[in-house]
């Protein structure tokens, strides 16, 4: 059964800034599906959108459906309930998301006695199994969060984040501030602890190569909209929109010792949200960009292998009447 289903998701700023436009999404359990992107380019605004924890003002529309039920739908209490026990996050920079002033082990406890799971001393037992499934020993439930190092603090992040044993969850960029050696350890564990309790993954990154290594699926994200979906390797091998490709040379590959050598940027910056770009938002940037870009936004149009791609020379190379057709909304 589908986990999470998000149909046209759009979320604009107070302000106007639209940044998620027209997403849809589709997780099972047990799936993991990575979200890459430049900074700005709408990922961690979908993935408060989630969750309903984006600012007062923000207008979101379209649908969230989490196992079936609509998440912007819900009352206050619901939404509450449902945060950490249906859903919850992994937030980039552990030492910002966690209280300084309080043991990580009763901030583990906290959501666990917050939905009523469980007595202090209950608790206190579970917040002992979750620190030994993030490899850390109990007795680290005594220290503060200055006290840990970066990768054990995040591996606090995950126990928290499992606390109430959520069916989907989602990590936002959660190995950034982390050297590449406690950067591969907390991927592995993620991973791990995520098949070996059959949850959904939505893992957000801009290094498109750490998610192919972690994720089955890939949506790449440009100013707003998926522009490029499908198997995690695929899209990072043979990206189709040329948004896609700049990101995966943007990064070396893992286990490529010669793409180390040879990372291209990409010029320019993501589009500002107040002020998006006519016809496809990438035309500005694109290296093959036609004359039509500027003016006609395209769909993703289904290339081989179970990827689509949101491109104009995707959709000519795609007989029918989809192709060229310009549409707002993209899709998962
Ligand atoms: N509270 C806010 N009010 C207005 N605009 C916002 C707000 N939060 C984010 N934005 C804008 O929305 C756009 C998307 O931001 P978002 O943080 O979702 O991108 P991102 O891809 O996750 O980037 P990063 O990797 O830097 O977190 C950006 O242009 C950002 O400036």
């Amino acid at each position: 059964m589908t986990l999470l289903d998000v149909r046209n998701l759009t979320v604009t700023y107070a302000g106007g800034a639209a940044a998620v436009r027209g997403v849809d999404l589709s997780l099972a359990a047990g799936q993991k599906l990575g979200i890459a992107g430049e900074s700005g380019c709408g990922k961690s605004t979908l993935a408060l959108a989630l969750l309903r924890l984006l600012p007062a003002g923000t207008r979101v529309g379209g649908e969230i459906l989490l196992d079936g039920e609509d998440v912007l739908a819900m009352r206050w209490g619901r939404v509450r309930a449902v945060r950490w026990a249906g859903a919850s996050i992994v937030f980039q920079g552990a030492m910002h998301s966690l209280n300084p002033v309080h043991r990580v082990g009763d901030q583990i406890a906290e959501p666990i006695l917050l939905h009523g799971r469980a007595t202090a001393a209950a608790a206190r037992k579970r917040t002992g199994e979750l620190l030994e499934q993030v490899g850390l020993p109990t007795a680290r439930a005594t220290a503060y969060p200055h006290e840990l190092s970066g990768g054990q603090r995040q591996r606090v992040m995950i126990a928290m984040a499992l606390a109430c044993a959520p069916r989907l969850v989602i990590a936002d960029e959660p190995t950034t501030a982390l050297d590449v050696m406690i950067q591969a350890q907390i991927l592995r564990l993620i991973e791990q602890l995520v098949t070996e309790q059959d949850l959904g993954l939505i893992m957000i990154s801009h290094d498109l190569a750490v998610l192919a290594d972690t994720c089955d699926r890939l949506a790449v994200m440009y100013a707003g909209r998926v522009v490029e979906e499908g198997p995690a390797r695929t899209v990072h091998e043979d990206a189709r929109h040329p948004y896609g490709k700049a990101l995966s040379t943007a990064f070396p590959h893992i286990g490529d010792p010669a793409s180390r050598f040879a990372p291209q940027g990409l010029p320019g910056d993501p589009p500002d949200p107040f002020a998006l770009p006519s016809g496809c938002a990438f035309h500005p940037r694109c290296p093959v960009a036609l004359d039509v870009c500027a003016t006609q936004d395209q769909m993703l149009h289904e290339v081989t292998g179970g990827r689509r791609a949101a491109c104009v020379h995707v959709a000519a190379a795609v007989p029918g009447p989809a192709a060229g057709a310009a549409d707002t909304r993209s899709t998962t």
